[in-house]
């Protein structure tokens, strides 16, 4: 498997995230339970794991999307003040996804407006932002289709005259127009095929390098993970079983389980 190849995370810096004691469970371990990381600038963070595990539960949790039944999630913002993502109010945790952050979905459907151009699905979150002019917004969503490998001249076509992998980029597009200082990726390949997700994958790592971006990365794709992660947290049944650096994690896993999740992709 390719080697994650990202330049290292500022761990100068006091961290982005701090998870502290996380849990969020429907039913005995279905959910996440007594998570704990930080996350820092710069620093891709992939969840692995099987289904069901609880990696899109803590991904909620994380990007302020469901509140945890208990423990907290700091998250320093771009102002350098540090927000407790719980105590504040629900109006301040939607203006923070507006504003500093970026979720892409699995499906671009559900991070996609189907109903209108893809210039206008770039164009719309610069607005957001407060950006009125319209010449600029075209050209942002022209520049942005480039940056994806779509065809700028396709920017008054809607998304539904794409296909699945042209969509995901087109709502990667979408998401990082704003430049988020964080952005949250819930299996962003998935439900590819895998020609297309190997050119998606490529263009994701070329964009977190070139834009430092700092990630969590949900996925249960090993490969996605060794590729694009600096770090792993390993989930099983609602909790962290094993948590270090990716290569350290995949060449030499401790947990059985993990040891399990990695002979499975190695075994032909
Ligand atoms: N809103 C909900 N209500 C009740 N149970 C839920 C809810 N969301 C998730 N669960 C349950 O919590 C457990 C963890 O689900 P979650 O989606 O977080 O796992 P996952 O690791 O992301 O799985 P997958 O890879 O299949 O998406 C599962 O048993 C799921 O059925």
């Amino acid at each position: 498997m390719n080697r994650c190849v990202l330049p290292r995370p500022d761990l100068e810096r006091p961290a982005l995230l701090d998870v502290h004691d996380v849990s969020r469970l429907y039913g005995p371990e279905k959910g996440c339970q007594a998570i704990d990381f930080r996350l820092h600038a710069g620093e891709v963070l992939g969840i692995v794991g099987e289904s069901g595990s609880g990696k899109s539960t803590l991904l909620r949790v994380l990007a302020g999307l469901e509140a945890p039944d208990t423990g907290r999630v700091a998250y320093r913002a771009a102002t350098d003040d540090t927000l407790d993502l719980y105590a504040i109010s629900e109006a301040r945790r939607r203006a923070l996804l507006r504003l500093e952050w970026g979720l892409v979905h699995q499906n671009p459907r559900d991070g996609l407006r189907m109903g209108v151009s893809a210039g206008a699905n770039i164009g719309e979150r610069l607005m957001a932002l407060g950006q009125r002019h319209y010449g600029e917004l075209r050209a942002a969503g022209q520049d942005w289709m480039s940056q994806v490998e779509l065809d700028p001249g396709r920017i008054d076509d809607a998304p539904r005259a794409f296909s699945g992998g042209m969509q995901q980029r087109l709502q990667i597009a979408r998401t990082l127009v704003t430049r988020p200082r964080l952005v949250f990726m819930d299996e962003p390949t998935g439900g590819l095929d895998v020609s297309v997700q190997a050119r998606l994958l490529d263009m994701i790592r070329t964009l977190v390098r070139q834009l430092g971006l700092s990630v969590v990365l949900v996925t249960h794709d090993l490969a996605v993970a060794r590729l694009l992660s600096h770090r792993l947290l390993v989930m099983r049944r609602s909790r962290v079983v094993e948590a270090g650096l990716t290569d350290q994690i995949l060449d030499d896993p401790q947990h059985a389980y993990t040891q399990l999740l990695v002979s499975s992709v190695l075994t032909p």
